[in-house]
C-alpha cells in the first residue's frame, strides 16, 4: 500500500479575535468561505496534505481563540507547534500593534526553533486599509520572518502562505521523517467540535 504521507507538520495560528484565523484555515483545508462570524472557543484543528519538493506533507493546522480569556488554554498548545502563523487584519491597526505581544507570547511559550510567518489578512478590503504593507514588511524583516498579505475571502495568497511555511519547516528539518506514515489517508479532514474542544490535543 502506498504510504499516505512523508511528513507530519503541526502548525498553529494566533492573532487577535476577528482577524480571520478560522476563515484562513477553512479556505486552506476546505476551499470555502463564510461571512458569518462565530468566535472560536478554545482550540480546533483541520488537516490538509500538500505536495512540496516531491514530498507529501500532512499539515495539521491548529486554530486558537483570539480572545484573551482563552490565553491559558491556547498557549499550552504552542510548544507542540513546528510552525506558528501570526495573523493581523489590514483594516484593524490594533491587531497589527498586538503582533508584538503575540511575538512575545511565542518567545515565552513555544519551542526555541519554531518557524514563524506573518500574515496581513482581509487584503480584499483595500478601501478600509489601515495598515500599510511597508509597515508589516519592516516588522517581518526585523524578526527575520516571511510576510504575506492574504484574503480568506478571495483566496489570495492562502495556499502560498501555508506552503511557504511548510517548505521552510521541511528545509529546516533536512527532510528527516517526522510523523508516522500509513496512519491516515491524505484526503482525511478532521475537525473538533468547537463546543467540545477539550477533546483535542496537540501531542
Ligand atoms: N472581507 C474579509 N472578511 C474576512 C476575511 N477573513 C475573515 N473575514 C471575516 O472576519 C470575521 C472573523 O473571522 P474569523 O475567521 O472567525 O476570525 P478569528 O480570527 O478566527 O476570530 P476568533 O475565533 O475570535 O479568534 C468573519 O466575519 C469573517 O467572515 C477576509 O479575508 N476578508
Amino acid at each position: 500500500m502506498a504510504k499516505a504521507y512523508d511528513h507530519l507538520f503541526k502548525l498553529l495560528l494566533i492573532g487577535d479575535s476577528g482577524v480571520g484565523k478560522t476563515c484562513l484555515i477553512i479556505r486552506f483545508a476546505e476551499d470555502n468561505f463564510n461571512n458569518t462570524y462565530i468566535s472560536t472557543i478554545g482550540i480546533d484543528f483541520k488537516i490538509r496534505t500538500v505536495d512540496i519538493e516531491g514530498k507529501k506533507i500532512k499539515l495539521q493546522v491548529w486554530d486558537t481563540a483570539g480572545q484573551e480569556r482563552f490565553k491559558t488554554i491556547t498557549t499550552a498548545y504552542y510548544r507542540g507547534a513546528m510552525g506558528i502563523i501570526l495573523v493581523y487584519d489590514i483594516t484593524d491597526e490594533k491587531s497589527f500593534e498586538n503582533i508584538q505581544n503575540w511575538m512575545k507570547s511565542i518567545k515565552e511559550n513555544a519551542s526555541a526553533g519554531v518557524e514563524r510567518l506573518l500574515l496581513g489578512n482581509k487584503c480584499d478590503m483595500e478601501a478600509k486599509r489601515k495598515v500599510q504593507k511597508e509597515q508589516a514588511d519592516k516588522l517581518a524583516r526585523e524578526h527575520g520572518i516571511r510576510f504575506f498579505e492574504t484574503s480568506a475571502k478571495s483566496s489570495m495568497n492562502v495556499d502560498e502562505a501555508f506552503s511557504s511555511l511548510a517548505r521552510d519547516i521541511l528545509l529546516k528539518s533536512g527532510g528527516r521523517r517526522s510523523g508516522n506514515s500509513n496512519k491516515s489517508s491524505s484526503t482525511d479532514l478532521k475537525t473538533c467540535d468547537k463546543k467540545n474542544t477539550n477533546k483535542c490535543s496537540l501531542g
